[in-house]
């Protein structure tokens, strides 16, 4: 299956465990992989057709700033079911990090897979 991307989506989010997270927004980046088959907008040449990544970065940007949880778990397990159900994209890894807030590590986070690839 082909897959479309969007990498390196840095949207602000209210998300964290302690009392100071809860109180300020703070950057999270997104790497996302979309399966789709993509034969039908190539032969087409029709965004009809097409896993629109733009589409798609405005509808995470506009979930993301919506929510607030403690665990990056909740926000993504939700997001994922969220856009397979508004794009009715059958397969999908989203990658979130939260940059600078473990002081030893440039970055932390966490990656899950959803769905199923025929
Ligand atoms: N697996 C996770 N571990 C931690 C999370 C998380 O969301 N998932 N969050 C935190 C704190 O909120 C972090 O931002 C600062 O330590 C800790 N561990």
């Amino acid at each position: 299956m082909d897959r479309v991307f969007i990498h390196g989506l840095a949207v602000d989010a209210r998300i964290g465990v302690f009392e100071w997270e809860k109180q300020l927004q703070q950057p999270l980046i997104f790497d996302l992989e979309m399966a789709w088959d993509i034969r039908q907008a190539a032969a087409s040449d029709d965004l009809r057709y097409a896993l629109n990544y733009q589409a798609v970065t405005e509808f995470v940007e506009q979930f993301v700033g919506q929510q607030q949880f403690e665990l990056l778990e909740s926000l993504l397990e939700r997001l994922a079911a969220a856009l397979q159900a508004e794009f009715g994209i059958v397969w999908l890894s989203i990658r979130v990090e939260k940059p600078a807030v473990v002081p030893q590590a440039r970055a932390v986070g966490l990656r899950i897979e959803r769905g199923t690839l025929e």
